[in-house]
């Protein structure tokens, strides 16, 4: 439908891409809170294209680990991505806020029974199943341990459990996912949680529109800012 992508006939003043999953209902509330429309995404809707005409603001529904694609190739103004995401990918993107959102740790866990507590008492190669690989590697390195990594998509617990690895690095919250495999973290590698970022090109040309609701957002939540202006 064209007129979805419109508003009053032109084109919306700006594009933000949400992640579609765990994050979109806090995401959808945030900007409820500083007065943007974007109640469609949690809705029973298919449309992955949703416009609050009133703000002149569209938003993008994509998967979690697509947000940057969209910010860095301008297909988006902005977005909210987690941080974990970021780490991984590493786009050309500006990252303007932590919106402190699904927050989590990434951390490093081994099999209880394994009598580990610590990553400098783990044996090289240690064989790590992850979604993180690119993160986990850097973690290992930044500890001087080689590390070789079974790349997951998801039921990362499960390969300690039966020998695909050694150790997991993966997401942790209230700890209950470890618990019920039978692992136990070690050591966190950062610390997660939602983050605002922008197409740098856009953040210069935007600056005074994409400026205002950073300010309003950042008088909301416990929000901090994690980097300025660049460029
Ligand atoms: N257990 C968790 N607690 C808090 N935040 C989490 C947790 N797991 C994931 N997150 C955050 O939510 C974001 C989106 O997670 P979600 O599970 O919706 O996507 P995903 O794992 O990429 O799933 P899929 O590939 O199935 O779409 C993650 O990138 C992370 O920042
Ligand atoms: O500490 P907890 O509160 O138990 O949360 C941690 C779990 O949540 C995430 O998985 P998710 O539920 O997204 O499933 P997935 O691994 O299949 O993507 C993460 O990958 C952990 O498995």
């Amino acid at each position: 439908m064209a007129s979805i992508d419109m508003h009053h006939g032109q084109a919306p003043d700006l594009t933000i891409a949400l992640p579609k999953g765990r994050l979109t209902s806090e995401a959808v509330a945030l900007l409820g809170q500083v007065g943007l429309d974007a109640s469609a995404a949690v809705g029973a809707s298919r449309d992955l294209v949703t416009l609050d005409h009133g703000a002149g603001v569209r938003f993008l529904l994509a998967k979690p680990f697509d947000v940057p694609t969209f910010v860095a190739a301008g297909a988006a103004d902005l977005g909210i991505v987690g941080k974990d995401v970021l780490m991984e990918v590493e786009p050309a993107v500006v990252e303007l806020l932590d919106l402190g959102i699904g927050r989590c740790r990434m951390q490093v866990a081994v099999p209880e029974g394994s009598g580990v507590r610590g990553v400098e008492e783990m044996e090289a190669p240690v064989r790590v199943a992850t979604r993180y690989p690119r993160a986990t590697l850097a973690y290992f390195q930044s500890v001087g341990l080689p590390a070789q990594v079974v790349r997951l998509d998801g039921s990362i617990e499960l390969a300690p459990r039966v020998g695909l690895a050694d150790a997991i690095v993966d997401l942790v919250q209230t700890g209950r996912t470890l618990e019920a495999n039978g692992l136990v973290a070690i050591s966190t590698i950062a610390e997660i949680s939602g983050r605002l970022i922008a197409n740098p090109v856009r953040w210069k040309l935007k600056y005074d529109r994409i400026a205002r609701l950073i300010s309003e957002m950042r008088g909301l939540v416990p929000v901090r800012p994690v980097r300025g202006r660049e460029g």
